[in-house]
């Protein structure tokens, strides 16, 4: 039974580059919301995402394991636990929120059916406490303005997260107009609240309103998928514990059909010219199979090692680089994460090479 002061958690999704991670460092940078705990869902070999995330009084972050919608039963309820048992003992900033960001790719529906009380079984005394403590308050997806056709017409994963969404965020509003989404999103969702990010009216507090998920109020297929992952847990977890524990960074493949994941790192500086030029082969160089949906990463140049910059490409597009001064954390190699189809390892890692000096 869920106690009444149970912690209100956000889920906060969207796919590959839609602006999670801007909207959550907005979120955090704003001193009304300062009191989040955060957990990030990583993938890949080496950690990017944690190192993104710039603000923050407490943070978890859940690296290497794979997607959060494959390994739900394990990390987002041990994360949560965790939490709780710092909490209980005291330790750690306080908080009365948490924010869940899920990766790109995740499928909301067995993140959803295991924090509605009642959907998935509690496996033991750790699930019980999470399901006791933790309410599910609002699922908020991002959509990208710029690049959101692409993801819609090919990746079903987008298509659920914005129809499990109680609001849906339209990103990129600075680069794509909003308009011609509206109609089709309140169609997608008609119950989902939809906000324009860059508008001036945009208030992360409508956002992050208390509240108790609701899968009644969404559209008719939430039902259907959170049934499926129930029947599919209670006849041995077919569909989320099959790979409870991927044990490589690709992602399995009957979830995200074939997309992995190649992380590239070098322990120091990389040579501009050759990182430019490498990016660009990457945005333009696809082949056949190959399909990079995303890479990220720090990076830091032989010209400046102390001062190194974020670098995004979402889909075949290369975003602005964003120059840090300093490194967020004692990791300082430089590192790019690679998500796509049929990622060719040995010539991506081969070219990645003449980067270095
Ligand atoms: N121009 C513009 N760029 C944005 C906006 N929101 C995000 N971006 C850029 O889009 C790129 C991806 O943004 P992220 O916030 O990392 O996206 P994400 O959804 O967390 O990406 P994943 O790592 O795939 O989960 C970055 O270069 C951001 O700076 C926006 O509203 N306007």
């Amino acid at each position: 039974m869920q106690r009444a002061d149970a912690t209100p958690l956000f889920l906060l999704t969207g796919f590959l580059g839609a602006g999670k991670t801007t909207l959550l460092n907005r979120i955090l940078a704003d001193p009304r919301f300062a009191d989040s705990a955060v957990i990030i869902n990583e993938f890949g070999a080496v950690p990017v995402d944690h190192d993104l995330v710039r603000h923050g009084a407490q943070r978890v972050t859940i690296t290497a394991s794979g997607c959060l919608c494959c390994t739900v039963q394990g990390d987002l309820r041990g994360a949560l636990f965790a939490l709780q048992e710092e909490r209980a003992k005291g330790r750690g900033a306080a908080f009365s929120r948490v924010i869940v960001e899920t990766t790109g790719l995740a499928d909301p529906a067995p993140v959803v059916a295991g924090l509605i009380p009642g959907t998935l079984p509690a496996f033991g005394l750790r699930d019980h406490v999470v399901a006791r403590r933790f309410r599910l308050a609002r699922v908020i997806a991002a959509f990208d303005l710029e690049h959101g056709a692409g993801p819609l017409e090919n990746h079903f994963e987008c298509w659920k997260q914005l129809a499990f969404a109680d609001e849906i965020v339209l990103t990129k509003g600075d680069r794509a107009a909003a308009d011609p989404w509206l109609a089709e999103l309140a169609a997608l969702n008609p119950a989902a609240g939809l906000h324009v990010a860059a508008e001036a009216d945009f208030d992360l507090a409508a956002l992050l309103r208390d509240g108790a998920y609701q899968a009644a109020s969404k559209p008719e297929d939430v039902a259907g998928w959170l049934a499926l992952e129930a029947r599919a847990t209670g006849e041995g977890g077919a569909l989320s514990a099959s790979h409870a524990a991927p044990p490589s960074p690709s992602l399995p493949g009957d979830r995200h059909g074939g997309i992995v994941s190649l992380s590239l790192t070098h322990d120091g500086p990389l040579d501009r010219n050759g990182f430019s030029a490498f990016l660009h082969v990457l945005a333009t160089g696809q082949r056949g199979e190959m399909a990079l949906l995303r890479a990220k990463g720090i990076v830091a140049y032989s010209d400046a090692p102390d001062r190194p910059e974020v670098v995004h490409l979402v889909g075949q597009k290369l975003c602005p680089a964003l120059p840090l001064d300093r490194w967020p954390s004692a990791d300082r190699r430089s590192r790019l994460v690679l998500i796509g189809r049929a990622l060719r390892e040995e010539p991506l890692r081969k070219l990645f090479a003449v980067t270095r000096r």
